[in-house]
């Protein structure tokens, strides 16, 4: 396991919030939908927005405006930089709310050491946000809370003209509908660099056929080209629809937004009990039910597959032991039904140790074998090597964190990057011993589908 840790950062986080006051207030609302929350947010808000919804559906949080930014585009040491700065950050509310808490919400890249060009201008190595308005939905209650984070000594004028645009958001989103939005105009789709990702599946066998490496993870893009640009909320809307059963995400960062609904918990603490997923292994779902039912037991029986789950499994205990006690990891994987795929997947629960916090595990998980491979470091340096892109952060951890340490975060796969009139869309899967580059290319097919469908850049023959 290894860790980005650097002593430098350390010092300067324990010093940084000094004379900063980080005010909280929540009111609640009898009803608000997320999404036209965050479509409100969008007339002073833009570049400035995020969402999330979990996968059981009982938490929905919306971000908009920034009270404060912790990023860095260090290439060391940004798990520990953001957690200590998080730490330090908490410590400066002036009266904690009992209802809500604030939250920090954002995400990493997956490889800080890839240094190939992307499309990925806005998104530092480490982004993340208190946002200035912060709805929670929790069950059937929602609260609205404003975060000011100043050094500012006559703050509360500041406070008083943040609820007044509180108020003004709060009427905008209720007047708003909500189900108007369209699927954009695909103009092209595009498979980037097809031929370098087909014979990097090819090298890489041989590689792990060499016993170099055990499993890695190789990924490709699809561009998408639409008629005019398309916005962040008619992507949530439309991915929301498509892939109801999975976490839903959405990150601005200026002109561009990272979205996406991934099935893949990467972990959650809430109250010192540790909960992930490993989920990897994959084949379609069936027309029929009887279909279905065939090549979802199939894939539990299938070699190849289990031994791409095992190595997930494996390495996600390893974690949990050295950071939990009281460890339940069942002893075969059960399949994750989802609109258009199956998954081996297994949870994995523990109580986490009193020492270990939610950005330790989010470290020391990232990447799992799921999406990066076994061992870690060697199949992260071959990724880095053979894989024609640079993920930016596909596949890499997103979510949030309150100020009492618990959250979630969620590995960011079935995933795009809007940007403007062009959406990047992004899918790879586990290549191990056995895998051929054309079973891998379809399995790609399957996981972009439900981008594709919300985006409206299916073929003409896909369903
Ligand atoms: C890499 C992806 O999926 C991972 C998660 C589940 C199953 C996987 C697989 O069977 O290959 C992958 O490890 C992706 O969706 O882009
Ligand atoms: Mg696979």
């Amino acid at each position: 396991m290894n860790s980005e840790s650097s002593s430098s950062i350390q010092q300067f986080a324990a010093t940084q919030f000094e004379g900063y006051r980080f005010y909280t207030e929540t009111i609640e609302v009898t009803h608000m939908s997320a999404l036209a929350f965050f479509e409100a947010g969008g007339n002073d808000y833009t570049g400035k927005r995020m969402f999330w919804k979990n996968r059981e559906k009982t938490f929905t949080l919306v971000g908009i405006g920034h009270a404060h930014v912790l990023s860095t585009n260090e290439t060391t040491g940004r798990f520990d930089k953001i957690k200590k700065d998080w730490k330090n950050l908490s410590r400066q509310i002036v009266n904690e709310e009992q209802s809500v808490h604030p939250v920090l919400f954002g995400g990493f890249s997956f490889d800080p050491l890839n240094t190939k060009p992307s499309e990925w201008r806005r998104f530092p190595q480490a982004y993340f946000a208190v946002p200035t308005f912060q709805l929670v939905l929790k069950g059937e209650q929602a609260f609205i809370s404003i975060h000011l984070i100043t050094k500012a000594q006559e703050s509360f004028k500041e406070f008083d003209v943040l609820r007044k645009k509180r108020d003004k958001l709060i009427h905008a989103a209720q007047v708003l509908e909500v189900d108007q939005y369209d699927k954009p105009v695909v103009t092209e789709r595009i498979e980037l660099r097809k031929q370098e990702y087909m014979d990097s599946i090819e090298r890489i066998t041989t590689i792990i056929n060499a016993k170099e490496v055990e499993k890695v993870v190789i990924a490709r893009t699809v561009k998408l080209g639409f008629e005019e640009k398309f916005s962040p909320t008619s992507a949530l809307y439309q991915v929301s629809n498509e892939q109801p059963e999975s976490f839903l995400f959405g990150l601005e960062a200026q002109e561009q937004f990272f979205f996406g609904a991934t099935p893949e918990r990467l972990v959650k603490v809430e109250n010192d009990r540790a909960l992930s997923t490993c989920l990897a292994g994959s084949t379609p779902r069936g027309k029929t039910i009887e279909k279905d039912t065939e090549l979802g037991e199939a894939l539990l029986q299938d070699p190849k597959n289990r031994a791409e789950h095992q190595y997930v499994v494996s390495m996600i205990s390893e974690v949990f032991k050295a950071t939990c006690s009281q460890l339940i990891v069942p002893k075969v994987p059960k399949l994750m039904k989802i609109r258009d795929i199956q998954h081996l997947y297994t949870p994995v629960e523990g109580n986490l140790n009193v020492s270990s916090t939610l950005f330790d595990l989010v470290e020391l998980l990232h990447p799992t074998p799921a999406l990066g491979g076994e061992p870690k470091l060697e199949a992260l340096a071959l990724i880095r090597e053979y894989e024609a892109m640079n993920r930016g952060y596909y596949a890499a951890p997103i979510g949030w964190i309150d100020t009492e340490g618990n959250g979630e975060f969620a590995v960011a796969i079935r995933s795009a990057l809007l940007d403007d009139e062009k959406a990047y869309l992004y899918a790879g899967g586990g290549i191990v011993a056995d895998s051929t580059p054309e079973s891998e290319y379809d399995e790609t097919w399957v996981k972009f589908r439900p981008m594709l469908r919300a985006l409206g850049g299916q073929l003409s023959d896909e369903s």
